[in-house]
């Protein structure tokens, strides 16, 4: 009989066309040889046991250092224009630092700044109350330190940091400039440190005022006649600083007098506006000062 070649029987399915064995690692495939034995990333996350000494570890830390950056850009990225206010934070509540700290921050919310400071007691705690007082907005910037320290009531607006460089960089990052009180160490190295940015030109136009002419006179005399002499500084790198008694002098030398802030405002937007009829309009340009 003749054989219909269309019904002859077909071969078995050939052993390539078995599924394979097949793992996932995350987005990756793996196959055949390439399947290893084990747990799933997922079982290995939810499984509370094993040892937890990675979190003292470097890698573990950068993203803890990370996670400081992307919380204090997103706290402050909208904070609109600001002021960062320093000095010891062992200011006595009756001291004359501690009314001059609550006038300068009384009178930088007054100019429509916020005020920034390190959240801490003594005139960090004086600047945030002359600031909320005046209905500004009062930030705080905490450092986290071997003994208790909570934030001052006078903050408003709180961002609690393990790392010093982390929170340094957001004192520079949105303030306008800064005013000094007298203060120790920590005050010393806040103020070194805008200095430094500035002399490098790291950051341009940022007035650092020293409040106190009896406190920082010595400093400023010493920088002046031996830091000068032997070529340590250049006479520019003196201008940087400016020193005062008056808080209405320092509030005015870091953000300008009223009609210099309404002149930058009015110049912002005059540019904004030949920008847009140019067709490349800066939709930024105006809405800082
Ligand atoms: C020393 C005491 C408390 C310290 N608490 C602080 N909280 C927040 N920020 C602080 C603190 N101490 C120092 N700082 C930072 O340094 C600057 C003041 O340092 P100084 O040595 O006192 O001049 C200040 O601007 C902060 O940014 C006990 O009361």
């Amino acid at each position: 009989m003749a054989v219909d070649p269309q019904h002859e029987p077909q071969p078995a399915a050939p052993a390539r066309d078995v599924p394979p064995r097949e793992r996932q690692r995350g987005p990756v495939v793996l196959r055949r040889g390439q399947v290893e034995e084990g747990t799933t990333t997922d079982q290995r996350l939810l499984d509370s046991r094993g040892p937890a000494d990675w979190v003292h570890t470097d890698p573990w830390r950068v993203l803890r250092i990370q996670s400081e950056f992307v919380e204090g850009f997103g706290t402050l990225a909208e904070l609109g224009p600001a002021v960062s206010v320093f000095g010891s934070a062992r200011t006595h509540r009756d001291s004359p630092d501690y009314a001059l700290g609550v006038e300068v921050g009384r009178l930088i919310a007054e100019a429509g700044y916020a005020v920034i400071t390190g959240g801490g007691p003594g005139a960090m705690e004086a600047a945030n109350k002359g600031c909320c007082e005046a209905g500004g907005t009062s930030v705080g910037l905490g450092i986290e330190l071997p003994f208790e320290q909570g934030m001052n009531a006078w903050v408003d607006l709180g961002v609690n940091f393990r790392y010093f460089f982390a929170r340094k960089t957001m004192f520079v990052k949105y303030a306008q400039g800064f005013v000094v009180l007298p203060g120790g160490f920590g005050t010393l190295d806040e103020l070194f440190e805008a200095l430094v940015l500035v002399q490098t030109r790291k950051v341009t136009r940022f007035p650092v005022v020293l409040l106190g002419t009896a406190y920082w006179g010595g400093l400023v005399d010493w920088v002046r006649s031996t830091v000068l002499p032997h070529g340590m500084v250049s006479g520019a790198d003196l201008d940087l600083l400016h020193v005062t008694d008056d808080p209405r002098e320092a509030v005015r030398l870091v953000i300008g007098s009223e009609e210099e802030r309404a002149a930058e405002l009015r110049a912002a937007r005059a540019k904004a506006d030949a920008d847009r009829e140019a067709g490349g309009w800066d939709p930024t340009a105006a809405g800082r000062g």
